[in-house]
């Protein structure tokens, strides 16, 4: 096997990364992935509410909040995150959102050069293929030859229009959220390809796995990595199959866990604060703050209307078996669609400076009511106890609706992430610590009544649109979104870990702020420039001085990296449908 190796473990940044490297063929390219390759159900858009919960999510959850989540199982809010390949990109509502211009100039003021707006708008537009005809034509921000499809979805409610009429009966424009205008009121756009989840698996690694440079290891779970005396990152040690594994490599190390996966393994490696390492015997490499500083767009459910019936999302096409065979003959209909998540509308609160537009809230449309299936997948999807559920949600199951959802975009408060063991099986420790600081209670009050206001407006009257206002055990409705964004602030604007030589991260744990919106489009961004700056790293010569020689006789990568392994590990025969 050729001598230069990189190796990252991979979803939405992790798999951008490893494709567009083996672009180069000099670079040897492993991807170390936990999960497996994407079944069916993961490229139907609508099965994207079962598939958090199922044996592809890491099913992490947090500590139980003090004060808030009375409604959820023991106080806790579910954290899915995608164990596949793909990751998280594999398993989301394929919404696709770049956040705000300033959250990027806000970045690169903080001393992160080449992290402006308008550095990382080409990455976007490289990764972008807009399939919206009108949208394609503003070429300043969107592209149409990257491989991520963005789609308008083939399905939807007409209610989302009487959302959409509600933003210009207040006073709002309807924009292209990712365009010249963030505030405002839009409809989703998502990444699917004519009716299909265009996962970063798909985009990405599935049109590069038969190149002979570029290696996929799935089920093989990275424990941590090695590094030299001189703590330079030389390789990873993980498990597969029973077995476990030390691959080594020359050049780098690129760590794309996800904003729990990264953590963990640095913390593992014995990179992160001192005294929680040393409370667990593991030897430091680095001391720095990994894990602190958690940051999470939080979001307030449980505001509802119902209407009558015929206006908002149905379940009971889903029974007639003729909708499944639309699906599969046209990849149209209620399968194509996202469930009811819509339209959503970027907002101001009474705190926000409202001369700039970087907005504070998004507020979610969705075109049901977490009620609609009585109390099935949705009720565990979001994690609501029973209690809740009986004496909020019951009265209204089975009734069409719809629900805004207020999001805090940039929340004030910050939480942590620490190993619970040495375990890497463990899963870790994570306290958001929502709504502490008392900003983000203030902006997300602020947020539910610009919901109400949207709700109550004329045009949802036609649909004869009725507020629930449900009792609930002790405290209201206010619950965390499933999003969640780390922030370290040990991290270089080259994204390699201070401390150590050799070693990068490469996920949604690098942003130095969460992004103003969904975050999967801003980490394939991350991904599509840090492959940049790798490649500049190495094929400018600048990298040679870290180079390492390559120690094969003591590796087990020649166990992974031959061509037969690499095909029955991942194959791009397996189509859907
Ligand atoms: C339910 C849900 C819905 C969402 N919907 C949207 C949406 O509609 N639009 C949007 O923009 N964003 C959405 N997001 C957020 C977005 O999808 C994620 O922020 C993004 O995909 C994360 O990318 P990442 O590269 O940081 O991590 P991930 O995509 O999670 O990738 C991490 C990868 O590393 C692997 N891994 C972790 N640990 C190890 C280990 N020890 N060994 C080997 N492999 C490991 C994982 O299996 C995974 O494949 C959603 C998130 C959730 C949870």
């Amino acid at each position: 096997m050729n001598e230069n190796s990189f190796q990252v473990g991979g979803g939405s940044g992790g798999a951008v990364l490893a494709s567009r490297l083996s672009e180069i063929e000099d670079f040897t390219v492993l991807l170390i992935e936990a999960g497996g390759v994407e079944p069916v159900t993961s490229t139907i858009p609508w099965f994207h509410t079962l598939l958090p919960g199922s044996s592809l999510d890491w099913k992490y959850e947090t500590v139980p909040q003090k004060d808030i989540l009375f409604a959820y199982d023991n106080q806790v809010s579910k954290w899915p995150r995608g164990k596949l390949i793909g990751g998280t990109s594999s398993i989301n509502t394929m919404l696709y959102m770049r956040g705000n211009r300033q959250d990027y100039d806000r970045w690169a003021a903080e001393g992160n050069d080449g992290w402006a707006y308008e550095d990382v708008l080409h990455y976007f537009k490289k990764s972008e293929r807009q399939n919206d005809p009108i949208l394609a034509t503003d070429t300043y921000h969107h592209g149409t030859e990257g491989p991520l499809h963005v789609q308008n979805p083939r399905f939807g409610t007409k209610i989302t229009k009487s959302f959409l009429q509600a933003g210009e009966y207040l006073g709002y424009d309807v924009v292209d959220s990712n365009g010249y205008q963030q505030t405002g009121f839009s409809r989703f756009q998502t990444t699917m390809k004519r009716g299909v989840r265009w996962s970063t698996a798909r985009a990405y690694v599935r049109p590069a796995v038969h190149r002979q440079n570029f290696h996929v290891s799935l089920k093989s779970h990275a424990h941590r990595v090695l590094f030299d005396e001189n703590n330079r990152a030389i390789g990873v040690t993980f498990a597969r199959e029973g077995k476990i594994h030390n691959v080594y490599c020359r050049k780098e190390v690129i760590v794309s866990g996800g904003t729990i996966g990264s953590p963990q393994i640095l913390l593992l490696s014995g990179i992160g604060p001192a005294e929680h390492l040393d409370k667990l015997g593991i030897p430091v490499i680095a001391d720095l703050p990994v894990g602190r500083n958690l940051q999470d767009h939080m979001g307030a459910f449980g505001l509802s209307w119902t209407v009558r019936k015929g206006s908002a999302y149905s379940l009971l096409p889903l029974f007639n078996p003729l909708t499944l065979q639309e699906y599969k003959r046209h990849h149209t209909g209620p399968f194509a669609g996202t469930v009811g998540v819509e339209a959503n509308a970027f907002l101001h609160s009474r705190y926000s400076n409202r001369t700039k537009d970087w907005p504070d809230l998004q507020l979610f449309f969705i075109s049901a009511t977490p009620a609609i299936d009585g109390g099935g997948s949705f009720k565990d999807y979001f994690g609501v106890s029973q209690e809740a559920w009986d004496v909020f949600y019951k009265p209204i199951q089975f009734k069409q609706g719809f629900s805004i959802v207020p999001v805090l975009l940039r929340p004030y408060s910050r939480g942590y992430l620490k190993l619970r063991s040495t375990n890497p099986y463990d899963k870790p420790i994570i306290q958001p610590n929502y709504l502490r600081d008392r900003r983000d209670f203030d902006i997300l009050m602020d947020g539910l009544k610009h919901a109400v206001e949207i709700g109550n407006s004329l045009p949802f009257k036609k649909h004869g649109a009725k507020i629930h206002l449900g009792k609930l055990p002790r405290c209201p409705h206010v619950r965390p979104g499933s999003e969640e964004y780390w922030t370290r602030s040990c991290r270089r604007p080259e994204l390699r870990v201070y401390g150590v030589t050799g070693l990068r991260v490469v996920d949604g744990s690098i942003m130095p702020h969460v992004v103003s919106a969904n975050t999967n489009a801003p980490i394939i961004m991350i991904g599509e420039k840090a492959a940049d700056m790798i490649k500049d790293t190495w094929l400018t010569g600048w990298g040679s001085d870290f180079e390492k020689p390559f120690t094969s006789k003591n590796s087990d990568a020649n166990i992974l990296l031959n061509e037969n392994d690499n095909h029955h590990v991942y194959s791009d025969q397996n189509e859907i449908f």
